[in-house]
């Protein structure tokens, strides 16, 4: 089973929504909400502690049918089916998908190459709960006998960004191990680092799908030599450094004891993998049933997103409604806004999730791509964002759609701080959407007594447009499971994008060319003489470098 290879702007209702974004050109948002005093039931969903609220964007009813009709018209149902069955969507790697299958029930059966993974990836499950009990238990010693205390995890990109960003949201749930993270191959991170922790009591999870990556193993290396310095026996080194990895040989080679690796494998895509055994430091972290909340929270939201009708599928609205942005307004960006401290690291991770996986511009036919896909994610905390860029979003040239996700409920509650952030989220989504018109503006300068010359002067400036569109994401409270299903819901939402633009979703090869090029130019610098292998500005650059460094 293949991904049909429709051209989704050829489609009739490509053609529909077209129409609809002429007529929908003239038409305030504003005057949408005053023409149905139900609009905001007509398009919010509640589901799993999720409340999604995307009344606040520029549709109609007719134009989020023709959304729901192009999904249809593109073949979403059966992409759906092919992903979840293990069909081998990843048609440039020869790999099933299979993420959802991580957190699937033990009961499920999925079969790949003829054989159900469901039965494998319990086993690393069990050996991941002994593992992470023994941790925390204090039962698992170092070489002197000592308790873990702090545990680096050292890891890039999807074994990096995953994991950092639900320690983060999770730190409510967090018990006494102190969790680190070391990505960079700038020896300032894992210096940096490594002046926090005692070998005697610190564990290294060394996560790598593919055991090779430069950055990795660079860093891997380091902190074995500094772990050596002390231990002065390379016996230490099993209690001391484990591997999560799909490459059992590159694993061994490094001197880390098989039996100290959690296994995972190629259908587990690096950007999708926090749940695979490259989730061992979350579940070091949170303890591992809290894992397994995680896991339960992303299945009910596969469930979800599997079962319902499109009209009623949050990832597929979600997603719907980002392709009438990027396809149909010309927004080159989409941001994500968590009204959660904890949150910080979300956009981040999106930031892979989504730009590794649809920043493409070449179609399953193979074909250069005639619209626009993937957007540039991005996006910061709330409040912190509006005192930094909401500027742009409410005043700026660009459109930039964007969603607001905030708890009802803190893990924090300090004075009126959490009203005072919701207050601040409720008000931009509104102010986003209504704007400010010259009569207000106008109004509010006479009642401050301006003279009438600095009224006219100043109110075009004071003016909001207003029109913005945007998602409310309320969630009853960030929990293991509530963001599991957040998670999973962002996942699904890249997925039929990706399906809709005719992209392949899960391969990377953009990734290589830069790494390519280092590895050739790296032995370049081993010495001192002038380089004159590249263009004037790659070597000016590199004999700049020499001749300082
Ligand atoms: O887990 P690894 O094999 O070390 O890969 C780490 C990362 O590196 C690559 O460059 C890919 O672009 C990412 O998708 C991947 O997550």
């Amino acid at each position: 089973m293949t991904l049909s290879t429709i051209d989704f702007s050829k489609t009739q209702s490509f053609q529909a929504l077209s129409e609809d974004r002429n007529r929908l050109s003239s038409i305030q948002l504003k005057a949408l909400f005053e023409q149905d005093s139900n609009r905001q039931e007509r398009f919010s969903l509640l589901d799993q502690d999720i409340f999604l609220d995307y009344s606040k964007n520029i549709i109609d009813e007719a134009t989020f049918s023709h959304l729901v009709a192009l999904a249809e018209e593109c073949g979403l149902k059966d992409a759906i089916k092919a992903q979840f069955t293990g069909a081998k969507i990843n048609q440039n790697e020869n790999r099933a998908v299979l993420h959802t299958a991580l957190r699937a029930k033990p009961t499920t059966s999925i079969i790949v190459d003829g054989e159900n993974i469901i039965p494998a990836i319990q086993a690393v499950k069990a050996h991941m709960k002994d593992f992470t009990n023994q941790v925390i238990s204090g039962a698992w010693k170092g070489f002197t006998g000592k308790t873990i205390t702090d545990v680096v995890n050292i890891g890039i990109g999807g074994s990096d960004l995953g994991p950092v960003m639900v320690t983060e949201g999770l730190k409510p749930y967090k018990n006494h191990l102190n969790i680190h993270f070391v990505s960079n191959v700038d020896g300032t991170h894992i210096a940096e680092t490594l002046k926090k922790v005692n070998p005697e009591t610190t564990l290294f999870l060394i996560a790598s799908k593919t055991f090779t990556t430069q950055e990795t193993m660079a860093n891997a290396f380091s902190a074995r030599e500094w772990f050596l310095a002390t231990a002065k026996d390379e016996a230490a080194v099993s209690k001391h450094f484990v591997a999560l990895s799909t490459n059992a040989k590159a694993v061994d080679e490094f001197g880390i004891d098989v039996a100290n690796m959690f296994e995972f494998w190629d259908w587990v895509g690096g950007r999708y993998s926090l749940w695979s055994a490259i989730g061992l430091s979350i579940s070091l972290s949170i303890g591992f049933e809290n894992f397994e909340l995680l896991l339960a929270g992303a299945n009910e939201m596969d469930e979800h997103f599997a079962t319902a009708p499109f009209d009623k599928n949050m990832p597929v609205i979600l997603a719907l409604l980002g392709i009438w942005y990027v396809n149909f307004f010309d927004a080159a960006t989409h941001a994500i806004l968590p009204y959660d401290q904890y949150m910080h690291r979300f956009a981040a991770y999106f930031q892979q999730g989504d730009m590794e996986s649809n920043g493409k511009s070449v179609d399953r036919n193979g074909k250069r791509v005639t619209y626009a896909t993937g957007p540039v994610i991005w996006g910061e905390p709330g409040t912190n964002g509006q005192h930094a860029f909401y500027q742009l979003i409410h005043q700026g040239t660009q459109l930039i759609p964007a969603d607001f996700i905030a708890p009802a409920i803190t893990h924090n509650k300090i004075g009126n701080h959490h009203t005072l952030l919701m207050s601040n989220f409720f008000a931009q989504t509104e102010a986003l959407m209504n704007g400010k018109t010259k009569e207000v503006v106008e109004a509010e300068l006479i009642k401050a007594s301006l003279p009438a010359d600095e009224i006219a002067r100043l109110s075009p400036f004071k003016v909001f447009e207003g029109n913005k569109p945007t998602n409310s994401i309320l969630v009853k409270e960030i929990n293991p499971k509530t963001l599991g299903a957040l998670i999973a819901m962002y996942e699904h939402k890249i997925f039929v994008q990706g399906v809709i633009w005719n992209v392949f979703s899960y391969d990377q090869w953009g990734v290589e060319l830069g790494k390519q090029l280092a590895n050739s130019i790296l032995p370049e610098l081993a010495n001192n003489e002038k380089i004159h292998s590249h263009d004037s500005s790659t070597n000016g650059l590199i004999n700049q470098f020499k001749a300082w460094r």
